[in-house]
C-alpha cells in the first residue's frame, strides 16, 4: 500500500503509523496537480499530450455510480485514458479550491463488504488487504450478475500490472543488486502466506473460490494494494477516486500539508494507518482542487514521496530523476543489536518494505569490519552497544529495514551532506578509532583502553548520548573515517554500474520483458544517482578538511 494514493499512504521520513496520530474521520482532502509538469514516467509521451478525454469502455461507469450513490460524484472530471492507462481530466474549468470529487461511503469496497459466512472464518491474523482481495474475486467471479460489475470490469489485469511481484525469477534477476529485490521476494512470502491462512476458507466457498489460485489472489491483493485507500472502513476500493495516477513532481504534500487543514478545517476524514506495517495515510472521500485546470488536463495527485522501488513494488512503475530516491546501507542480519553484525558487515539495500522474516543473502555488501585483531574491538562494540541509536528507526520506506542507514540524494556536494545519515558517519568514525591504545591494569588484569575512544564516549554522555556524532577533533581520524566510508560507497557503486552494464546486454528480451528491464535500469540508475551523490559529498568533505589541515600548518 502506499500513501494517500490509492492506497494512499505517505511515505515520510517519520512512520506515520507509529506517530500515534488518528484524524477524526472525514471527507480528505487531495490536493491535485496539473498534468502540464514535466514527463513523469518512462512511459512518454507525457500524459498531457494527446489525452483520450473520454473512455469508452467506461462508458456505463459513471452513470451506474451516479445511480448507485445517490448523487453526482463529480461534475468536472472525466475518465479517459493516457499512457497511465486510465486517468481523470477535467472536463470544465477547475479552480483551485473547488471540490472536483466527492465519493460517498456507500460506493466504496471495503473488507466488510465481504459476506459475513465468509469473514467470521478468516482468523484474525487475516489482513484487511487479504479481505479486500477476496471480496475482488468474489465480485470477479459474479461477473455481470455483481453489483458491482462496471467497477470490477474497469479495473487492470494481471497482464497490464508491471509489480516487481509479477516479475519472473529471471526478470527480478536483474533488480538483484538492489534492496527491491529482497522486498519482493519478501512480499512474495506475506503474499503467500496470506493466501494459506485463507486457503481452507476458500474451499468452503467453491462458488465463489472454485478456480481461485495464488496467482488470481495475488492479482487481487495488487488490486487493492495499487489502489486501496485507508478510511474508517478499513481499507477502502474507491471507485472514481482510484483512476487518478501519479505525479511525482508535484511540490503538494497530499499527506502533510493537508493534513491540519482537512482535520481542523474541514469535516473531512482522516486517518492513519498501516498495513503490513508500511506506513500509509489515508484520507478520503472527497477531493478538492490545489490549482486550475483547464479543460483537457489531466489531474494527477502524488501518492506519497515514494521512491522508485517502492513505486515499483506497488504500483509497477518508476519515475525518472525520482527525488524520493534512496538507498539503505543496511547493517547485516536480521539482528542488528548483535554486535558482531553491526561491526562485520554492511550492505547496501534500496529502500522499500523489507519484511523481517526474509534473510535472502543480499548481493551488495560491504565489508565495514572490525578485525578480530584490533584490541579496540571490544571496547568500540561495547561503546556502539551503549549509545547507537537505531539508525533507520522511523526513517524507511520499507517495513522491514529497521536495521540500516537510510541514504538519500546528497543535492550538492559542497552543501550539508544530509543525505548521509549522521549514524553511519559515527559508526565510521568509532571503528576508525585504532590507534591511541594504552595498557590499564586493574584489579590485576590488563584492559586496553583507548584516550581517543574514551573521549568519544565521555563526549556522548555529555551531550544527548549520541556517539561520535560531531566532527572527531583530530583532524586525520575525521577524514580517514570518511574516506573509509567512501571507499563502501565507491565499491558499490562500482558493482551497480557492473549490474547495469550487464542489463545493455538484454537485448534478446521483447514487450513485457524488454519493459521490465527498461524498468530495471530505471531503477538502478536512480539508485546509483544516490550513491553517487553521497560518494561526491564525502570526497568533498575530505578534501576540505585537509585543506584546512594544510592552510593551519603553513
Ligand atoms: C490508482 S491506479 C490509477 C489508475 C490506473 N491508471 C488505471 O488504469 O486504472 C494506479 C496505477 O496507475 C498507473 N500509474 C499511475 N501513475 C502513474 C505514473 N506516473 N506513471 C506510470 N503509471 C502510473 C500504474 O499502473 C499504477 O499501478
Amino acid at each position: 500500500m502506499r500513501e494517500p494514493r490509492p492506497q494512499f499512504a505517505e511515505e515520510r521520513e517519520t512512520k506515520i503509523g507509529e506517530t500515534g496520530h488518528h484524524f477524526r474521520h472525514c471527507n480528505a482532502n487531495f490536493r491535485c496537480s496539473n498534468s502540464t509538469a514535466p514527463p513523469r514516467s518512462l512511459q512518454v509521451p507525457p500524459p498531457h499530450q494527446a489525452p483520450q478525454y473520454v473512455d469508452e469502455d467506461c462508458a456505463d461507469f459513471l452513470p451506474w455510480l451516479r445511480q448507485k450513490a445517490g448523487v453526482e460524484i463529480s461534475s468536472v472530471l472525466s475518465i479517459g485514458k493516457s499512457i497511465y492507462g486510465r486517468s481523470l481530466f477535467a472536463c470544465k474549468p477547475i479552480q483551485a479550491g473547488d471540490c472536483i470529487l466527492k465519493v460517498p461511503y456507500s460506493v466504496q469496497l471495503a473488507p466488510d463488504n465481504l459476506l459475513p459466512s465468509i469473514s467470521s472464518l478468516l482468523g484474525e491474523e487475516v489482513t484487511d488487504v487479504a479481505k479486500l482481495a477476496l471480496v475482488i474475486l468474489v465480485h470477479q467471479k459474479l461477473g455481470q450478475a455483481s453489483e458491482w460489475a462496471p467497477y470490477i470490469s474497469c479495473l487492470p489485469t494481471i497482464a497490464e500490472m508491471h509489480s516487481t511481484i509479477f516479475w519472473s525469477d529471471e526478470e527480478l534477476k536483474m533488480i538483484r543488486i538492489s534492496s527491491l529485490y529482497q522486498e519482493t521476494l519478501k512480499h512474495k512470502v506475506q503474499i503467500e502466506k496470506d493466501f494459506s491462512s485463507i486457503k481452507h476458507v476458500l474451499d468452503r466457498f467453491p462458488e465463489f473460490f472454485e478456480d481461485v489460485t495464488l496467482h488470481n489472489f495475488k492479482h487481487a491483493y495488487n488490486l487493492v494494494e495499487s489502489r486501496a485507500w485507508i478510511s474508517t472502513r478499513g481499507v477502502s476500493m474507491i471507485p472514481f477516486a482510484d483512476f487518478f495516477n501519479h505525479d511525482g513532481f508535484s511540490e503538494t504534500d497530499v499527506l502533510s500539508a493537508e493534513f491540519e487543514q482537512v482535520s481542523e478545517v474541514t469535516s473531512s476524514s482522516l486517518r492513519i494507518m498501516s498495513i503490513h506495517s508500511r506506513p500509509f495515510l489515508a484520507i478520503l472521500g472527497v477531493v478538492i482542487a490545489d490549482e486550475n485546470y483547464a479543460p483537457g488536463d489531466q489531474v494527477l495527485i502524488r501518492y506519497g514521496k515514494f521512491s522508485n522501488a517502492r513505486l515499483l513494488l506497488d504500483f509497477g512503475f518508476i519515475l525518472p530523476c525520482n527525488k524520493y530516491d534512496k538507498v539503505c546501507l543496511e547493517s547485516n542480519g536480521s539482528c542488528r543489536l548483535s554486535k558482531t553484525f553491526f561491526y562485520q558487515s554492511l550492505i547496501i539495500k534500496r529502500s522499500i518494505f523489507l519484511l523481517p522474516w526474509m534473510h535472502h543473502n543480499p548481493l551488495v555488501q560491504v565489508e565495514v569490519s572490525v578485525p578480530h585483531r584490533d584490541h579496540l574491538r571490544a571496547m568500540k562494540l561495547d561503546l556502539l552497544d551503549k549509545h547507537t541509536t537505531p539508525p533507520l528507526k522511523g526513517v524507511n520506506d520499507f517495513s522491514s529495514l529497521g536495521n540500516g542507514f537510510l541514504v538519500m540524494e546528497v543535492k550538492s556536494s559542497s552543501g550539508k551532506g544530509r543525505g548521509i545519515p549522521q549514524s553511519l558517519r559515527a559508526l565510521a568514525r568509532v571503528v576508525c578509532c585504532t590507534s591511541s591504545q594504552v595498557l590499564v591494569i586493574y584489579k590485576d588484569k590488563i584492559f586496553v583502553c583507548s584516550p581517543e575512544l574514551q573521549d568519544l564516549a565521555t563526549e556522548a554522555t555529555q551531550n544527548d548520548g549520541g556517539l561520535a556524532r560531531i566532527p572527531l577533533k583530530n583532524r586525520a581520524r575525521e577524514v580517514q573515517a570518511h574516506q573509509f566510508l567512501r571507499l563502501r560507497f565507491d565499491h558499490i557503486i562500482d558493482n551497480y554500474n557492473a549490474a547495469l552494464e550487464s542489463l545493455t546486454h538484454h537485448s534478446s528480451l521483447l514487450g513485457k520483458h524488454a519493459r521490465r528491464m527498461q524498468v530495471a535500469r530505471g531503477l538502478l540508475i536512480g539508485e546509483l544517482r544516490v550513491l553517487e551523490s553521497a560518494s561526491a559529498w564525502l570526497k568533498n568533505y575530505c578534501e576540505t578538511l585537509i585543506v584546512k589541515d594544510n592552510n593551519q600548518k603553513t
